[in-house]
């Protein structure tokens, strides 16, 4: 029995596997986390009440939360062994390559030993990715040993906290809890999708999530934060960045931060964020690359039909809080990790290993040529 079906490239359109955790797409531009609506949660929900959300299935109780949120604070700290690693990287490196190096250091030091383990491992890497690139950050960047131990009430104030060296405003700390909502879950995206094999093959949590982090770190996935910065930083004004991006659609090239593989009007996390960046930008006194980020998604909807998807706002949001471009990435992985983790319980728990086929293309059978006769 031929069992040989050509999936369109990149498996678009394929489905690969059931969830229960997310939908994408599925009524227009909808994304939903466990049935509740992504617009719902921005508005009224704290981060820690989706994470728990994704990983116990339920929203919490307000006792639930308190006590959630209470043992995410007591694991801020970093194990010395973890911190000495940290000192060793290179402060050029990519702060994806610290927060993929933090994780792997971490399931060294704190293996899961067994799946029922998996909530404990969870929480842990919820609570202490903020400090492991934080740690690293101002070690490197300002040479001082931080303490990651803090009494922030979120994981979005816990992490600007560390990185400023003082508290963030109720603004601040607002914009980061939405932003952490908005990128927790997405359905079998590439580096969920990255997790899931690794889990498929029954192995621990924190190798699925080192290579979740690893596949994130793509300018076409989650790398596109940073890189729609670096083309938006070198416009000076509105008119000059259409002008910009028009020679570089003539060019053909990718522009960082549109378009996206299943939605294809609109992503609903663009509206949300892109109005906290317009807040942002009106607290810090911007007026130039605020509009010229608006000017961008003009000329992409005019010329392409091409819209911003989740990346593109972040980028101006994350720089008016002054959070420096390069740990962008990381935050989003503060964030997926609950998305991810959520995916390793899912596939562990209907599980069969992810082995697809593939089509091959090469040569025909022949026979080995003595390497003295080539
Ligand atoms: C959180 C996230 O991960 S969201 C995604 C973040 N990534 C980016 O922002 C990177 C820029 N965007 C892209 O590269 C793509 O839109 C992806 C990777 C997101 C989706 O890729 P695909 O599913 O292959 O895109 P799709 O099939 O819709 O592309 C249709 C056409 O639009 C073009 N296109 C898509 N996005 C862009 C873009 N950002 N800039 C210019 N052209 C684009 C494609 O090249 C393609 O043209 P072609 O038919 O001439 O080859
Ligand atoms: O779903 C995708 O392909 C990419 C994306 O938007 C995400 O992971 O948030």
């Amino acid at each position: 029995m031929s069992t040989k079906v050509l999936a369109g490239a990149g498996l678009r359109g394929q489905v690969a596997g059931q969830t229960a955790l997310c939908t994408v797409g599925q009524t227009g531009s909808g994304l939903t986390y466990c049935g509740y609506d992504i617009s719902e949660l921005a508005e009224k929900a704290q981060f820690e009440e989706v994470s728990f959300l994704l990983s116990r299935g339920e929203l919490p109780t307000t006792g639930e939360l308190a006590e959630y949120k209470a043992k995410l604070k007591s694991l801020r700290g970093l194990p010395q062994a973890l911190k000495t690693v940290l000192e060793n990287i290179p402060k050029d490196a990519h702060p994806m390559d610290v927060m993929r190096t933090g994780c792997s250091m971490l399931g060294n030091l704190e293996m899961e030993n067994d799946f029922s383990e998996a909530n404990d491992a969870i929480d842990r890497m919820v609570a202490v990715f903020p400090s492991i690139i934080c740690y690293w950050y101002r070690f490197t960047h300002d040479g001082v040993r931080i303490e990651t131990q803090t009494d922030d009430d979120s994981v979005g104030a816990h992490f600007l906290t560390l990185l400023h060296d003082k508290a963030p405003s109720e603004l601040f700390a607002q914009v980061m809890n939405v932003s952490l909502i908005l990128y927790a879950e997405h359905e079998f995206n590439a580096s969920t999708f990255t997790g899931r094999v690794c889990a498929s093959t029954l192995s621990d949590i924190h190798s699925c999530v080192t290579g979740a982090i690893g596949t994130l770190r793509g300018p076409l996935h989650g790398g596109a934060n940073e890189a729609a910065m670096d083309m938006i930083e070198n416009f000076t004004s509105a008119d000059q960045a259409e002008q910009e991006v028009m020679g570089m659609l003539e060019r053909k090239d990718k522009i960082m931060g549109f378009g996206h593989a299943i939605y294809r009007e609109s992503d609903p996390r663009n509206v949300i964020i892109k109005k906290w960046s317009e807040k942002l930008a009106a607290e810090v006194g911007d007026d130039v690359l605020y509009p010229v980020s608006v000017r961008c998604e003009e000329v992409m909807w005019r010329e392409k039909k091409l819209f911003c998807n989740a990346d593109f706002f972040h980028a101006s949001a994350y720089h008016f809080m002054d959070i420096p471009t390069k740990l962008f990435t990381p935050i989003f992985v503060m964030s997926r990790v609950t998305g991810w983790t959520a995916h390793v319980k899912e596939q562990r728990a209907n599980n069969r290993i992810i082995r697809p086929s593939a089509d091959y293309t090469g040569p025909d059978a022949r026979s080995y040529t003595p390497i003295e006769s080539r």
